[in-house]
């Protein structure tokens, strides 16, 4: 009896590993596409949620890394600096998805930004088996950039200047601190985070970090990943693509709004500039990128530019 079972677990067992490995051998098309490209990954502060889903995070892309594709991690953390400042007793206040960041503040925002949620990010993919390294836009000069003070014209809707205060958008990027890091073997991961000119410290919206990132480093894709299952129309139905002019029209009608305002012009500027696609997707999905990258049916919004 004993004999009959031991061997019926060991063919269920042979079946299980043939299925792997034809599942392995699935994702060949796929691998063939994206080796040796630069995929960056925006990890969103709602994405960040249980241990599980984090931890499939990492190993998503230890994954990538380990088989030759080269992730560049942004990482935001929008919730986790509000609650932070809401312990503090500090106000949150958001001005179409960014936040209205005063002197008081911003020293916050960096603690939360470097100081806890970035080295957590790195430990998750370290966690994985490939190795990460945590950096802020201050280091090696990565992003410099200047206050913003008007939202740019990209969907022609934001014709108001209101004073975000220690907000800042990118002005410069120097990317040899990534090309240092991917070519000793590392992947960056990178929190949203400026120097100014005059040694100012500024909050960028992680989202718009992203986009600046993908288009120095020439990335190939872009993924951003949210809390939500992609664009949802005004039923709440998903919206599987997204031109230039739709999703203006949707930010002037009210349909996007908030957060996903920074989201989908980051994604317009980077097919504008060149990368292949922009997908905004559910980061709630365990293994999200995997599936995104490997499968013939991608999941969340693509945004596309208008055709001619
Ligand atoms: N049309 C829309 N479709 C989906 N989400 C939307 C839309 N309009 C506004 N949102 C909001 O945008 C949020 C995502 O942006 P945000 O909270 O900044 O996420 P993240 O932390 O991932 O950057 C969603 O949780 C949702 O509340
Ligand atoms: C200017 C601005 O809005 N900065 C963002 C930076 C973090 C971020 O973008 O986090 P998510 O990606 O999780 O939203 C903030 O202070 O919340």
């Amino acid at each position: 009896m004993d004999d009959h079972t031991d061997k019926s677990s060991d063919a269920d067992l042979y079946r299980d590993e043939q299925r792997q490995a034809t599942l392995l051998t699935s994702a060949l098309p796929y691998l063939r596409r994206y080796v040796g490209d630069t995929i960056v990954v925006k990890y969103g502060g709602s994405a960040m949620g249980s241990m599980q889903l984090s931890s499939a995070f990492g190993r998503d892309i230890a994954l990538l890394k380990l088989v030759g594709i080269n992730p560049i991690v942004v990482h935001g953390g929008g919730p986790q600096i509000s609650a932070m400042l809401d312990k503090l007793k500090l106000p949150s206040r958001f001005i179409d998805g960014l936040r209205v960041t005063d002197k008081e503040s911003i020293d916050i925002v960096e603690m939360v930004l470097c100081g806890s949620v970035n080295k957590q990010v790195a430990e998750l993919i370290n966690r994985a088996g490939a190795l990460a390294v945590g950096i802020s836009g201050k280091d090696g000069g990565l992003i410099k950039a200047r206050k913003l003070t008007q939202r740019k014209h990209v969907l022609g809707t934001d014709d108001a200047k209101p004073d975000y205060g220690f907000v800042g958008e990118p002005a410069e990027i120097d990317p040899r601190v990534l090309f240092s890091l991917l070519g000793a073997g590392l992947t960056p991961v990178i929190a949203p985070i400026g120097y100014g000119e005059k040694g100012e410290t500024f909050n960028i919206n992680a989202d718009t970090v992203a986009g600046a990132v993908a288009g120095s480093v020439n990335a190939s894709r872009l993924l951003m990943l949210t809390d939500v299952p992609g664009v949802m129309d005004e039923s709440g139905h998903l919206i599987p693509e997204l031109t230039a002019s739709e999703a203006q029209a949707r930010i002037k009608n009210g349909t996007i709004s908030g957060g996903m305002i920074p989201k989908v012009e980051t994604c317009l500027e980077a097919v504008r500039a060149g990368a292949d696609a922009a997908v905004i997707l559910d980061g709630r999905v365990p293994h999200a990128c995997l599936l995104e990258l490997f499968t013939r049916k991608g999941s969340g919004t693509l945004i596309k530019v208008d055709a001619d």
